[in-house]
């Protein structure tokens, strides 16, 4: 029986929708709508289409647009001074400085000068502590959003084995730290792990966050399996993932679509971020952020 495939441009809309619901009662007591700064340095056309999805998604939640776009020959101090303005501006609740920067800037160095409480991303040394410790922060929008799309579909996790293929700060990382917090036995793959498949064949959650198009094959699935596909490349004129999506849902029991999967989750988690942060910013913070260590 082939898998169940997991909609998460279903879910992430119901996502937005709360989000959206959030910032209209913020507003409607007094509070001030949330700002996102979406930081774009250069022209990187892939990096245009999400920071474009990113900013009408902000505006379709009533948030403010605070988008900045920076040439990709631009100084590392003009670039850090860009920073340190929005850090100081009241009206700018969240900062998502878009990835790659080009490679001539630090960019490391810019990351840390965006405020750990404005750091909607959670990839500030702060924020990435906070999530290794299991202490409550803004965690990263990718894998936060994996971890929704799991609990939508009660995917068991508690003494689960998990998987996650790839190590970035961006995903791997915080995504191996999200699921030990929920109880699951974790192991994270990476280009060095030898014989691959047999360590992901172990998986009950299978996490691809490698960018190597059609990486995981059904050898690398157990069988009822839930695969969870990051991975995100441009194929002619389609978009495809790290996984053979169609000889894999043959394995495995769930498997996120690409497009339509993690990708839109991304954003919905990113707007809740950013609400979260407005809150806190504004004094209305209702007991601990995005999550505590679940017993
Ligand atoms: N859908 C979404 O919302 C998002 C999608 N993405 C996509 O997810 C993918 C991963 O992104 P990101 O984490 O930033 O990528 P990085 O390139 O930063 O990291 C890739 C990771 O995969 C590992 N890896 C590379 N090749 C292999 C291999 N053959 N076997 C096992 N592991 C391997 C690398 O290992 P090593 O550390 O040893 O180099 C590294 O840890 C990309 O396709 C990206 O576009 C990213 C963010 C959001
Ligand atoms: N600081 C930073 N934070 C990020 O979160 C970040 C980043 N840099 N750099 C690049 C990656 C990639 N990423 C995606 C976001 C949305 C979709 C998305 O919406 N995907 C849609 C398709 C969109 C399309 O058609 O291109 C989907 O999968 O259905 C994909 C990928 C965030 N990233
Ligand atoms: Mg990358």
């Amino acid at each position: 029986m082939p898998a169940e495939l997991i909609n998460g441009t279903a879910i992430a809309r119901q996502v937005r929708e709360d989000v959206a619901r959030g910032v209209a009662e913020l507003v409607a007591t007094g509070g001030a709508a949330p700002g996102l700064a979406t930081v774009l340095i250069g022209d990187d056309p892939a990096s245009e289409v999400y920071v474009r999805n990113k900013r009408r998604a902000c505006t379709a939640a009533g948030m403010i647009d605070q988008h900045r776009h920076l040439p990709g020959d631009v100084d590392q101090a003009t670039a850090a001074a860009l920073i340190d303005q929005l850090a100081a501006d009241p009206a700018v609740s969240g900062i998502l400085l878009q990835l790659p920067t080009p490679a001539h800037l630090d960019v490391e160095v810019l990351l840390a000068r965006i405020p750990a409480d404005k750091d909607v991303d959670g990839l500030t040394v702060a924020n990435a502590g906070l999530l290794a410790q299991g202490r409550p922060g803004l965690r990263p929008c990718t894998p936060s959003g994996v971890m929704a799309l799991l609990d939508q579909h009660d995917v068991p996790l508690q003494g689960a084995e998990a998987v996650v293929v790839g190590r970035s700060v961006l995903v791997g990382k915080p995504m191996a730290h999200l699921l030990l917090e929920r109880h699951a036995t974790v192991t994270t793959c990476h280009s060095r792990t030898r014989d691959l498949a047999e360590v992901c064949r172990r998986a009950d959650v299978l996490v691809v966050a490698a960018g190597i198009p059609g990486l995981i094959g059904p050898e690398a699935v157990k069988p009822a399996a839930t695969v969870i596909d990051v991975g995100i490349h441009r194929s002619g004129n389609g978009l495809r993932g790290d996984v053979d999506t169609a000889a894999v849902a043959e394995v495995a029991s769930r498997i996120t679509p690409v497009p339509g999967g993690v990708g839109p989750m991304t954003i919905a988690l990113l707007l809740a971020n950013t609400l979260t942060a407005a809150r806190r910013q504004q004094g209305r913070a209702d007991g601990p952020i995005n999550g505590t260590t679940a017993s």
